[in-house]
């Protein structure tokens, strides 16, 4: 089975397309599961997708001395930026901290207005240096595409160049969205749902991924 998958309704996009990442989508989408087993499950897909999200990495190459002889090492060749969009984000940023635990990590306080389904900043914290390396912007829920919009343009202010977004799970009208306005931006998700019901929540979707993350509801 590819593990692969271009999404060619939409520029940009990969979909992690593998028999592990099925079945715990599957575990995050189910309402009965408990925030014990939904927080498992993010952690185990979350490994998954920063393993794809990492996989373009620059490598510069360095001597090393195994125990037997000196021979070619390799060590990552960038900085690396990461971005959870709170609160939500948080559940996606620690698999790719521990792939890269000196990773310099920022943080982009959103939320979206009940009513008008629009992004409200309420904080940001973003490292030094972020116009100089590799960042990965995480929020699992795409949807109307406001808050990741809201948070690239941001992070250009700031100078951020090669920007990727991590996300599970995908609205075509969020896709749509990012597509058209940051075209230079790779998407990395788990799925690519339906489309979003009246209250611009992602159908099937998995409800609210902040609170089921953090036992909220
Ligand atoms: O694409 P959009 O239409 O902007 O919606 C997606 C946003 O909504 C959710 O956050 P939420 O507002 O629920 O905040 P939370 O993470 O604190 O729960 C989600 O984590 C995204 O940040
Ligand atoms: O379906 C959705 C849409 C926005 N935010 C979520 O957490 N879920
Ligand atoms: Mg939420």
């Amino acid at each position: 089975m590819a593990e692969l998958k271009r999404d060619y309704e939409h520029e940009n996009v990969t979909i992690i397309d593998h028999p592990l990442v099925a079945r715990d989508l599957s575990i995050l989408r189910k309402k009965e599961t408990s925030t014990a087993g939904f927080r498992a499950a993010m952690a185990r897909i979350a490994t998954i997708l920063a393993y794809y999200a990492l996989k373009g990495l620059p490598l510069r190459t360095t001597r090393i001395e195994t125990p037997v002889t000196e021979t070619e090492g390799f060590e990552i060749d960038t900085s690396i930026f990461v971005i959870p969009i709170l609160r939500a984000g948080l559940s996606l940023a620690d698999a790719i901290i521990d792939f890269v635990p000196d990773a310099h990590v920022g943080h982009l306080g959103m939320y979206r207005d009940e009513t008008t389904h629009k992004p409200v900043d309420y904080y940001s914290n973003i490292p030094d240096g972020i116009d100089q390396g590799l960042t990965l912007v995480v929020d699992p829920m795409l949807a109307t595409g406001g808050s990741a919009d809201d948070a690239i343009s941001y992070l250009k202010k700031h100078g951020a160049k090669n920007i990727l977004f991590i996300s599970l799970i995908c609205a075509p009208e969020g896709l749509k969205r990012i597509n058209s306005t940051h075209p230079d931006v790779p998407i990395i998700t788990a799925a690519v749902d339906e489309k979003l019901n009246e209250d611009a929540f992602i159908v099937p979707g998995l409800g609210d991924a902040g609170d089921r993350f953090f036992g909220t509801a």
